[in-house]
């Protein structure tokens, strides 16, 4: 069938009644692998790896392997509402006044001029990605990420959700001390609207010193399912209310401590499910968010560090088909580390320290003061190197690794504006040494805001795509999702929650590879290698 040239099929509006923005058709693949219909998008697709074994010498013997896949996209663009849990704080106040300000194409004066709406930042709507080479010229052509395949545009996303600080949004907005005076004048009249639903709130798992902001709490006890069903109820209310067609549900509220998992209690779905009913001390809000979410198979995507996931609720997500990802999210110091260590080590430079100080003055901060809230930040923070210090045998003995340390100190007097200071030292060639020092202002809620937009549009995306092993004596296999573990968030994640027994994944060219490469599959495109060969070989 003649590829189909018209537009993906829209949602019929955006955010409450707002015309949607209108969904383009940037390319069509022509291709006999790709068949369009009116609905989808069906591509057959062979996935090439290589399958290594040893010989009777211990010699690596390399096997190209191919895989035939069936992919199908749903190209409708559904109506889609977002909601955060902790909707109240720096990111959640940010985030909504930013999708507002971008919906309606807001400009502002700031001391250094005006400025306007944009979604920098955001992997999706900020960057672009190669399609392929002209055919005449073999220039490279690229495109706006975003129009790789039929997503939602964040300015039609409908945003709710929970806070135990009944404050509302322009109110918190203000708390906040993110966004310029001028800005939060243009937004203050639909933010003073929205007020976050109340919230589960169990003590024990943040920080003592948020107790004064949390009077905006569901009532009664913790034994029964009665906070899971209050939440569940919550979202089919804020669906319905809004006449939306999914949610994706988000943890942006406090850094909890972790759960201490233990045997019979987090470890089985059932299990879990009876904790709950139990009322048992060791299961965190963010764990009830989890389960409540993952009952209705609305995807959860835990922002923070702690261990929302614990072996249960995975199982839970996979017994229900349910999508979650996490965790925390990788705005600033993070993402810098990951994409530097990639290079250096990669780069054969022997990474053999890494000093990471922050201090920020949020509340964030704040709540990162108190050691177990901290420890969950640590852990997150420190891991992100595992692999790709793993990867290298040639500079690392099996188990050796660079000195590693995470310091945050929590400093008023900077709120928002988080400082970063790094040193990173390695050893280089005959006894040298290469010393790296940075000094990174992160402005956290701006750069962690345009991350939720990109993981609320790549999990609903990934809800639209089914696959299955091509081939005859397949005809009847059925279209599955792909694991419920959403291991493709990784470039927006510090700590990437994958399929359990498969491998974390943190150099971030390479998660960015993968995000890209899957949905260049899923429309009928090879991966893109950058051999460039058409400008090598003639
Ligand atoms: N750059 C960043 O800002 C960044 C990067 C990575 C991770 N994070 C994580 O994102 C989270 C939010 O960051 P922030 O700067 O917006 O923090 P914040 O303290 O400003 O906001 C958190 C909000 O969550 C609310 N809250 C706490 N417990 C809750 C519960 N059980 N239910 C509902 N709401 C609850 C608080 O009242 C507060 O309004 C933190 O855990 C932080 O570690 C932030
Ligand atoms: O992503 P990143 O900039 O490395 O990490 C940040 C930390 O540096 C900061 O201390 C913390 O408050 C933020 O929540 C975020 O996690």
């Amino acid at each position: 069938m003649a590829p189909h040239a018209e537009d993906h099929v829209g949602s019929a509006t955006g955010g409450d009644g707002v015309p949607a923005t209108p969904a383009k058709n940037l390319f069509v693949v022509d291709s006999p692998n790709v068949q369009y219909t009116d609905d989808t998008i069906n591509t057959k697709y062979t996935y090439r790896t290589t399958a290594v074994s040893k010989d009777a010498n211990g010699k690596f013997v390399a096997v190209p392997k191919e895989t035939l896949y069936d992919f199908k996209v749903d190209r409708k663009i559904p109506k889609l509402g977002v909601m955060l849990v902790g909707l109240g704080g720096n990111n959640g106040t940010t985030v909504t006044a930013g999708i507002i300000a971008n919906r309606r194409g807001l400009v502002w004066d700031t001391k250094e001029g005006k400025r306007a709406a944009n979604y920098y930042g955001s992997v999706i709507m900020g960057s672009t990605t190669k399609l392929g080479v002209d055919s005449e010229t073999s220039d490279d052509i690229n495109i706006p990420f975003h129009d790789l395949m039929p997503m939602v545009h964040p300015n039609d996303l409908v945003v709710g959700g929970w806070d135990i600080s009944s404050m509302n949004l322009a109110d918190a907005m203000d708390r906040a001390k993110v966004l310029e005076p001028t800005l939060k004048a243009l937004v203050h009249k639909e933010m003073a609207t929205m007020t976050p639903l109340p919230s589960i709130y169990y003590p024990d798992f943040i920080a003592a010193n948020q107790e004064e902001r949390a009077d905006n709490v569901i009532p009664g006890t913790k034994a029964s399912m009665a906070h899971v069903e209050q939440i569940r109820k919550d979202i089919q209310e804020f669906k319905a209310a809004h006449n939306l067609d999914k949610v994706i549900v988000q943890w942006t509220a406090n850094t909890e401590r972790f759960s201490d998992v233990t045997e019979g209690v987090h470890d089985t779905a059932e299990n879990l499910l009876k904790a709950i009913e139990g009322g048992h001390e060791e299961v965190s809000p963010s764990t009830v968010f989890a389960v409540a979410c993952i009952l209705d198979k609305v995807p959860f995507i835990n922002g923070s560090p702690q261990n929302t996931f614990v072996p249960g609720a995975i199982q839970l997500a996979e017994q229900h088909g349910a999508f979650i990802g996490g965790d925390d999210f990788k705005s600033g110091q993070t993402k810098m580390k990951s994409a530097l260590v990639d290079f250096l080590i990669n780069a054969g430079i022997k990474l053999t320290s890494i000093a990471s100080y922050n201090h920020l003055g949020n509340n964030d901060g704040m709540n990162l003061s108190s050691q177990k809230q901290f420890r969950s930040k640590e852990i997150s923070k420190s891991n992100v190197v595992d692999d790709m210090v793993a990867a290298n045998t040639v500079l690392y003995e099996k188990d050796e690794h660079p000195d590693h340390t995470v310091v945050i100190k929590y400093m008023p007097a900077v709120g928002d504006n988080k400082r970063a200071l790094d040193e990173y030292y390695a050893e280089i060639f005959l006894g040298g040494h290469q010393t790296i020092s940075i000094f990174n202002v992160c402005e956290d809620s701006l750069l962690a805001s345009p991350l939720i937009i990109d993981l609320v549009l790549v999990a609903e995306m990934m809800t639209r795509i089914q696959w299955k092993a091509h081939g005859t004596d397949n005809a009847q296999a059925k279209y599955a999702g792909f694991h419920s573990v959403l291991s493709v968030l990784s470039y927006m994640l510090k700590a990437p929650l994958t399929p359990p027994g498969t491998p974390v994944i943190n150099s971030l060219a390479k998660q960015r590879a993968a995000l890209t490469n899957i949905f260049r599959a899923c429309v009928g495109l090879e991966p893109e290698s950058d051999m460039t060969l058409e400008h090598k070989l003639f």
